[in-house]
């Protein structure tokens, strides 16, 4: 993504601690396996220059069979149970890895979470700490195991025969150089690709959030040509990724084509010499077919490992992105006289854009403050303020007597309960969303009570499986039920400033009605913040506060700001609320 933080050190991903830390055991079993496959593997040639040996010298040769078979046996049992352990390691270290990815972006700041996108941030979680996986895999089993293969083969090689050794080891260095000049391009395109990917994942989870707009406004091509659009950038990425990557094993098989035929072409002279026996060239023979294997083995490892390698540089730049500040220890004192919400001189830019201009009001302990404005003054950025989403590029926002920042992140948002303007949800159940982040359990009768009190008890009564129902699936409620929902929630919640960001946009008159009078039941004994576009959800406020165009304009009550404010009056104008119109 362009603009990804630079990754602090200690975001940077320790693989080795990572895989290794609480699973030493199995780790180490396995590897021990992996020697034990590796040696076994190494000593078939051995042992067939043995038979030959015994069958040259006319003796019984049932032992030397018993013996290829049991190293083969060996090797196949050893090198199965190797890899099962450490997959097994490699996928609890995922497991551990995605956990604490999940942990972190649910700590970023929201305007973070925007930058990446949601489908970037699901690629990273899904498919790059899959790829991640290859990197222990490869790393601790594939490559070690081969190297290890490699060069107990060359080593025997060479004590067979150094002349034969040399021809063998210089065909294979070639080889070498070569792929250690392709390994910096394939780390580079497998790297574009995982980024095209991500922007693929974020069209596509996009779209799939605007369905029915998509649908309603017959742009379905449209949206479906961007994607493909998008899955053909991710095509091409692969495309080149996979140019390289192609080279490798050709590359070894070449390499073995040489040594192959230096071999055959020496082995003849050194044979006739007698400096070369007979069961000495079918060993010598024998390691180097062994050999291929582990040689594409590292060979397709260092290769694989550079996608792993690409994954995990974009999963720090997740894990390294800094999360909201939170250094308070803890919760400050309250005192008993302080207002609940007090803004003084506030101002705040998203980015460049100043959107709020030295905002100034306060909110009593218990009563209704209501933030009215036209659409875009800045309204929902306030409330955000509160909740500490964003923080003031000047002045001071206290809740309960103290600067949000004297708050550790949790408590502050403990005394506060926030309805947002999507009136969100979380995937699962009805009791799932009422329970939200509370750390005790209400009783059945007591939730279909507050249900009842925001008129939803019947609807929720009637769905499947009533409270356990899972919503936002097969079965869901409607936009106006959603809401009502949202606002149960906030009403089980016991904090004591309740934020609500146009708690009646999807109601209609008589639930309008009831949630009016339910803000003024929660008025009593708390401080209620609410944005409203509909003057008549909130006349009956303690204050209004007037905000025009990120500032405060006048701050009072309904009748007030009718007497002194004529941009209050032209919105309540508008919505029929002056004079003879007004509700009652
Ligand atoms: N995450 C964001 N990044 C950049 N700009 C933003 C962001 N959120 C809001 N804005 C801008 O900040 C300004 C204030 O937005 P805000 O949502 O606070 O307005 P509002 O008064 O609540 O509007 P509405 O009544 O339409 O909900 C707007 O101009 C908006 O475009």
């Amino acid at each position: 993504m362009p603009g990804e933080p630079t990754v602090p050190p200690e975001a940077r991903l320790r693989l080795r601690r990572e895989f290794l830390e609480g699973r030493r055991i199995p780790v180490v079993s396995g590897l021990l396996l992996s020697l034990v496959a590796t040696t076994a593997s190494l000593s078939v040639p051995l042992a067939v220059y043995r038979l030959i040996s015994t069958m040259e010298n006319g003796e019984p040769i049932l032992g030397a069979i018993a013996l290829i078979t049991a190293l083969a046996l060996s090797s196949a049992v050893s090198s199965g149970l190797a890899t099962y352990l450490l997959s097994r390691v490699g996928e609890a270290a995922i497991l551990g890895l995605r956990t604490r990815m999940a942990a972190h972006v649910l700590r970023l700041p929201s305007d973070t979470v925007r930058r990446y996108g949601q489908g970037n941030l699901v690629a990273r979680m899904t498919s790059d700490t899959a790829q991640l996986r290859s990197v222990i895999d490869v790393g601790v089993t594939q490559i070690p195991a081969s190297a290890l293969m490699v060069l107990g083969g060359l080593t025997i090689m060479a004590l067979i025969d150094w002349a034969m050794f040399l021809i063998t080891a210089a065909a294979f260095g070639l080889v070498g150089i070569t792929l250690a000049c392709l390994v910096v391009g394939i780390r580079r395109s497998t790297s574009a690709q995982q980024e095209a990917i991500s922007q693929l994942a974020q069209k596509y989870v996009a779209a799939l959030a605007a369905l029915p707009i998509i649908k309603a406004h017959r742009a379905n091509t449209q949206i479906t040509d961007d994607i493909a659009q998008s899955a053909n950038h991710a095509k091409q990425a692969a495309v080149s990724a996979s140019r390289l990557q192609a080279l490798v094993s050709p590359l070894v098989e070449l390499g073995t084509q040489i040594a192959l035929v230096g071999i055959v072409a020496g082995s003849g002279a050194r044979l006739a010499s007698g400096s070369l026996t007979l069961p000495e060239f079918a060993a010598f023979l024998l390691y180097l077919l062994q050999m291929i294997a582990p040689i594409t083995g590292v060979a397709t490892g260092i290769s694989r490992m550079q996608i792993g390698l690409a994954a995990r540089n974009r999963i720090e730049h997740i894990l390294g992105s800094p999360e909201e500040p939170d250094t308070a220890h803890s919760a400050p004192q309250v005192e008993d006289s302080a207002p609940a919400v007090e803004f003084n001189g506030v101002s705040f830019a998203y980015e460049e854009r100043t959107v709020l201009r030295g905002v100034a009001f306060t909110a009593a302990r218990t009563g209704v403050t209501a933030i009215v404005g036209l659409s875009g003054a800045g309204k929902s950025t306030i409330l955000g303020l509160i909740e500490r989403f964003n923080t003031p590029a000047a002045g001071l926002v206290r809740v309960l007597g103290h600067d949000v920042r004297q708050w550790p992140l949790h408590d502050l948002r403990r005394c506060l309960v926030y309805v947002d303007q999507n009136f969100t949800l979380v995937e699962g159940t009805v009791r799932r969303n009422l329970l939200l982040g509370r750390e005790t359990s209400i009783d059945d009768t007591d939730l279909l009570a507050t249900l009842d009190e925001v008129g939803l008890r019947d609807a929720v009564q009637e769905l499947p499986d009533g409270l356990n129902t899972v919503i936002g699936r097969e079965t869901d409620l409607s936009g106006g039920q959603r809401q009502r929902l949202a606002l149960a929630r906030a009403m089980l919640s016991d904090a004591e400033v309740v934020l609500l960001d146009e708690p009646t946009s999807q109601l209609d008159s008589i639930n309008e009605e009831r949630l009016r009078d339910l803000v003024h039941t929660l008025a009593r004994t708390r401080a209620v913040v609410i944005v409203a576009h509909r003057i008549s959800t909130i006349q009956h406020a303690s204050q209004i506060v007037l905000v025009d165009d990120g500032a405060v304009s006048v701050i009072g009550t309904h009748e007030e700001l009718i007497a002194k404010s004529a941009d209050y009056r032209r919105l309540a104008k508008s919505q029929q609320l002056t004079g003879d119109f007004q509700l009652a």
